[in-house]
Parts: C-alpha cells; sequence; structure tokens
C-alpha cells in the first residue's frame, strides 16, 4: 500500500495529506446529518406511540437549526476538500512535469536512444494528467469510502451489533475479488498505456515525417503503421473495459449485497420484535451513506490501478541515474586528451577503441575519416553527452567524469550541421547563446557571423518569428544565426561540424567568414568532410573504423601515403568532376 501511494503520488506521498484530511472531514460531515434525521423521526415517532406526551416541537426546532448549520459546515468541509485536492493534484503535477524534464536534461544521451520521443511526451503530458485526475478525484473518494463505513460501523456495533455484521460481511468478499484479479488488471492496464504510447510515437512520427512521407510517396507504408497502432489502442481498450468491468460490477455487487441483507435481516428482527423502528432506520439511512462512496470508490478502482502504472513510469525516469560529476572546469583554455578512449552506443560494439590524442588549447584540430569512423562521436564525448566504457578524457587535468556536465557545456559552444532553431523570434535565438545579452551584444554578434545585414532586411528584424525547427529560413541563415549564438557565448573550445559543404558559393563565403570571427583565439575541434578546409590546421586526427589511424599536420600526413593521402587525392580527382549531359 505504501509503494502504491509512493507511485499514485508521483513519488510525494505528503502531498495527499491535505485532501485525505479533507476527505476525512467531508465524511463526518456526511454522518452527522443522518443521526439528526434519525433523532427527529423519533421524536415525531415517540408523539405517536405515547400521545400522551404530545409532540416535541422544541427538540424538533432545534434539531432543524442544527440541521441547518451543520449545511454550513457541510460547505465549509466541500470547500476545503475542493480546495485541497485540486491544490495538491494541480500543484504537484505541475511542479513534477517541470522536475521531471529538468531531470531528463541532466540524463545521459544513450538514454534518448532507449525511449521514442513520443512516449516520453506522453509521459509528461499523459501520466502526470493520470496522476492528477487520481490525487483530484480518486484518492478522496478512496478516503472517504474507508473512513465512512469505519467510523460507522463502530457507532452502529454499538447500537445492534447483529444487523452491522450484515451489513459489512459482503465488503471482505469484494474486496478479497479485487485482490484476486490485481495482476490481471496490472497487466491490462499496462497492455493499454503501453498501446496508447505506441500509437502516440506513430501519431508523431507520422507527422513530424510528412516531409519525407510526401516526396518518397511512403503514405501507404506510414499509415499502415499508424492504423496498425490505434487498431492495437482499440484492441488493448476494448480488452480493457470488456474483462475490467465484469470484475469491478462483481465486487460491486458483492459490497452492496450487505445493504439487502440488512434490509432482510432488520425486517426480520423488526417483526420478531428485538428491533426497534428507528434503529432500523438509522440503519437504512446510514446504509446509503455509506454504499454510495463504497461503490464509487470500487467503480474508480480501474482508474486508479491504471494511475499506479502510469505512477510507475514516472518513478522509472525520475530514478534513472544522472551524469555524476560536480565541479566546474578550472582553466580558461583547457587542453583535452584523450587516453585510451573506448566507447560504444551499445557497450557491446565499439564505436572507438584505443583512441588516445591531445588538444592543446587555443589550436585547431580537425578530425578525418569515412563517415561512421567515429567523427562526430569524439566530438559527442568531448562535450560528455554520454560517458565513455574505457580510458579517460581529460578537460585540463581533470577528468571530464568528474566535471558537471552543464558546467562543461558553458565552456563549449557546438555548432552543428543540421541547426534548430526554436519557434521564437530570430533575437531570442541568438540570445540562446548569452540569456542576459543586450540587443547591442546581439546584433554585434549577427553582425560578426554575417547575418545583421539578413536580418535586418526582414520586414521584423530580429523581431521576426522563427517557425519551428527553423523551417522558414535557408540552410546558411540558420548555420550563420548558430554562429552569433556561438560568439555570443564566447566559449573557449568551439566543437564544430563543418557546415558549409551543403551551402551554395555565396551562402559558404559568408558562414565560412562568420567562422573565422568565431574561431580566432579559441581550442577549435573541426569535422571535417572537404581536406580542403583544413590544410591549414594544428593537427589532423585521421579516424578508420573507430581507431585512430594518422595523425599530424597536413603536409605530413600527405608524405604518410596512408588514408589521409589517399583521401586528398581523391577529393581532388572529384574536384574536376561534372555531370555529363
Ligand atoms: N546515437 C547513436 N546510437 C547508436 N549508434 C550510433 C549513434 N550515433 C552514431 N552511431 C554509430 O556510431 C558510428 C560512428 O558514428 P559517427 O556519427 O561518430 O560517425 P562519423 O564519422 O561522424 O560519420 P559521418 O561523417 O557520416 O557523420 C556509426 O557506425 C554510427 O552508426
Amino acid at each position: 500500500m505504501k509503494n502504491y501511494l509512493y507511485n499514485i503520488s508521483g513519488g510525494s506521498p505528503r502531498s495527499l495529506w491535505p485532501s485525505a484530511i479533507a476527505a476525512i472531514l467531508d465524511g463526518i460531515a456526511k454522518i452527522i446529518p443522518a443521526a439528526l434525521l434519525v433523532d427527529l423521526f423519533n421524536t415525531i415517532y415517540v408523539s405517536f406511540a405515547h400521545p400522551e406526551i404530545g409532540l416535541n416541537t422544541n427538540r424538533m426546532w432545534v434539531v432543524c437549526l442544527i440541521l441547518f448549520a451543520w449545511l454550513l459546515v457541510e460547505y465549509a468541509a466541500y470547500a476545503s476538500l475542493y480546495d485541497k485536492t485540486y491544490l495538491a493534484a494541480y500543484s504537484l503535477s505541475a511542479t513534477g512535469r517541470l522536475k521531471l524534464a529538468e531531470h531528463i536534461r541532466h540524463l545521459s544521451l544513450g538514454f534518448f536512444g532507449k525511449r521514442d520521443p513520443g512516449d516520453l511526451t506522453n509521459l509528461i503530458l499523459s501520466d502526470y494528467g493520470q496522476v492528477e485526475h487520481t490525487i483530484s478525484h480518486n484518492v478522496p473518494q478512496l478516503i472517504s469510502a474507508v473512513v465512512l463505513p469505519i467510523m460507522a460501523l463502530t457507532g452502529l456495533i454499538w447500537l445492534d451489533f447483529r444487523m452491522a455484521l450484515v451489513m459489512f460481511i459482503a465488503v471482505p468478499l469484494g474486496v478479497l475479488l479485487l485482490w484476486l484479479t490485481d495482476t490481471i488488471q496490472a497487466r491490462l492496464s499496462e497492455n493499454h498505456v503501453q498501446a496508447k504510447n505506441e500509437a502516440a510515437s506513430r501519431l508523431q512520427e507520422y507527422l513530424t515525417g510528412i516531409r519525407e512521407i510526401k516526396a518518397h510517396n511512403m503514405s501507404g507504408k506510414r499509415f499502415e503503421r499508424l492504423r496498425l497502432s490505434f487498431d492495437r489502442l482499440k484492441q488493448a481498450s476494448i480488452r480493457l473495459e470488456a474483462i475490467m468491468g465484469p470484475m469491478i460490477m462483481g465486487a460491486m455487487l458483492l459490497t452492496r449485497s450487505g445493504m439487502t441483507l440488512m434490509i432482510w435481516t432488520g425486517s426480520y428482527l423488526l417483526v420478531g420484535g428485538s428491533l426497534s423502528l428507528p434503529v432500523f432506520l438509522l440503519f437504512l439511512l446510514v446504509g446509503t451513506k455509506i454504499f454510495e462512496p463504497l461503490t464509487i470508490v470500487l467503480m474508480n478502482y480501474g482508474e486508479m490501478r491504471y494511475s499506479a502504472y502510469s505512477a510507475q513510469r514516472i518513478m522509472d525516469v525520475q530514478q534513472e541515474q544522472t551524469m555524476e560529476g560536480s565541479a566546474d572546469v578550472t582553466a580558461a583554455h583547457p587542453s583535452i586528451i584523450f587516453d585510451q578512449v573506448t566507447f560504444g552506443y551499445e557497450a557491446q560494439t565499439p564505436v572507438l577503441s584505443g583512441v588516445s590524442f591531445t588538444i592543446k588549447p587555443k589550436t585547431i584540430t580537425a578530425l578525418v575519416g569515412a563517415s561512421g569512423s567515429g567523427k562526430s562521436t569524439v566530438t559527442r564525448l568531448i562535450a560528455r553527452f554520454w560517458d565513455i566504457q574505457a580510458g579517460t578524457i581529460y578537460i585540463g587535468d581533470q577528468s571530464i567524469r568528474t566535471i558537471a556536465p552543464e558546467k562543461l557545456l558553458q565552456h563549449i559552444s557546438i555548432v552543428f550541421q543540421d541547426v534548430y532553431l526554436f519557434q521564437d523570434t530570430i533575437g531570442n535565438n541568438i540570445r540562446i547563446g548569452k540569456m542576459d545579452a543586450t540587443q547591442a551584444e546581439i546584433e554585434a554578434a549577427a553582425k560578426r557571423a554575417c547575418c545583421h545585414d539578413f536580418i535586418s532586411g526582414l520586414p521584423q528584424g530580429y523581431n521576426t518569428p522563427v517557425g519551428e525547427g527553423g523551417s522558414t529560413l535557408s540552410g546558411g541563415e540558420k548555420q550563420r544565426i548558430s554562429i552569433a549564438r556561438a560568439l555570443l557565448k564566447n566559449a573557449s573550445i568551439i566543437l564544430l561540424d563543418e557546415a558549409t559543404a551543403s551551402l551554395d558559393p555565396e551562402n559558404e563565403a559568408a558562414v565560412q567568414q562568420a567562422i573565422n570571427a568565431l574561431v580566432a583565439d579559441k581550442t577549435v575541434i573541426l569535422i571535417a568532410h572537404r581536406l580542403k578546409t583544413i590544410q591549414n590546421a594544428d593537427n589532423i586526427i585521421v579516424l578508420d573504423q573507430g581507431r585512430l589511424v594518422e595523425e599530424g599536420t597536413h603536409d605530413k600526413l600527405l608524405n604518410g601515403q596512408g588514408i589521409y593521402s589517399r583521401l586528398w587525392h581523391l577529393q581532388q580527382q572529384a574536384e574536376g568532376w561534372q555531370v555529363k549531359t
């Protein structure tokens, strides 16, 4: 139960206390009017049974006044219940969602390889919504369903233990039925959540990939995957309702049968003379009050089971180990050393094997090699997007594992080949490099990155909104904006994925000029696809199938007659190629 509550509250069971107390107060508030009604009935009954005494109108007035006052108390209890439970639920899910998003940011990128983005979106939105609903609706109902019968049972046993016994005899049977079928319910809930996530992921894939789907005329195949996932969701939903419905209805019937048994026993005892009419009436009144929440909670049981699985999914992500290390980079311009580094995205398939090299501060190092040789992987490891399996990476004289990832990234600017721009203004997209940058600083960076002119030419200038991913700008424009970002950040290490290869000559010249401004006086690690751009690099590292095979300056490597020399000559020949007509 402790575990269940822990899960259902998304790891903060204390947040349930306010709604629990409010629900108990509400429970008490519900019982009192029933007792007052019985007293009222008793007063009337006595005046009929003993006409010589007459009707005690004073008592009736007092009861009516108390009933009225109690209405106000009940209103206050309800208001408090609503206030506390909704506050708890919405606060929990709002802070929980943010905490989770923050936690995810601290996880190794390897985590994202294992999880579908659609699945994570669903986790943060839908699973948290489910937990929110349980806390605001199911938990108070559960508490009043438990508190009310316990309070009533205690009072009723004292009045007539025979009647109390038959009234509650079937409740444990209903609970037992749910307990026995718990595993089936857990599995059905799990299947349904998985099917829902799968459908959300397929839908996201379909919508994000719509351009490729259209371009390659794949609508039939992709649509089929989407259709199948919706089909699976339909099956899971039907199974969930069709199997869980009868179980819950069965438990409800068993529980409610106590009421019928009590009426039957009460009538029998009343006729036999061993039960007074007011006591029987009290049982009837309390019975309707008690079985109502008990029935509701059983109906909600399936939902709570479902929530427990949602909460478990949230907890699983919360428990994912974040990367260790809390130190900051101590050197202003640190060297970067790879010492026998071995790494694989999957531990058993190494992508880099025993790689060792030293990058001196304020030098330009180019990474060269065939596609898939591990160039991007080296840059990702320098940024500590992943942790390595063997060897050590040093930033200055500190092992990278001792440095907090977010502190390390304050010292690194990355210019990717495929630039991602946020759905915001151009100015704010540049400001990402330095959140407190002034407009003048942003414009200065844009000027050095050769993008000020084209931004100023736009109708709204720096306030021009950019479509998600930067869809409204050309490749070269996006590149220069991302270089302006990096210039504004002014980090000592620059990781650069050679970005000019796919640009037209005019854009290429502008981007090249922007890069020159960026790399001045910095430690630069550059992934080079075209060797002519790196002839002046201080050091060139050649990778082949995850191993460092050559290292040195352009001239040294050209004389070595190895992979670099071969690649160089191949590219020289390619320069002369042209499409024949
Ligand atoms: N996120 C990932 N998960 C699993 N494997 C990956 C991942 N990223 C890259 N790889 C694999 O690691 C190997 C090295 O990839 P990497 O991107 O470092 O090569 P690269 O030399 O930069 O290639 P390119 O020049 O084509 O960009 C490849 O076999 C690639 O398939």
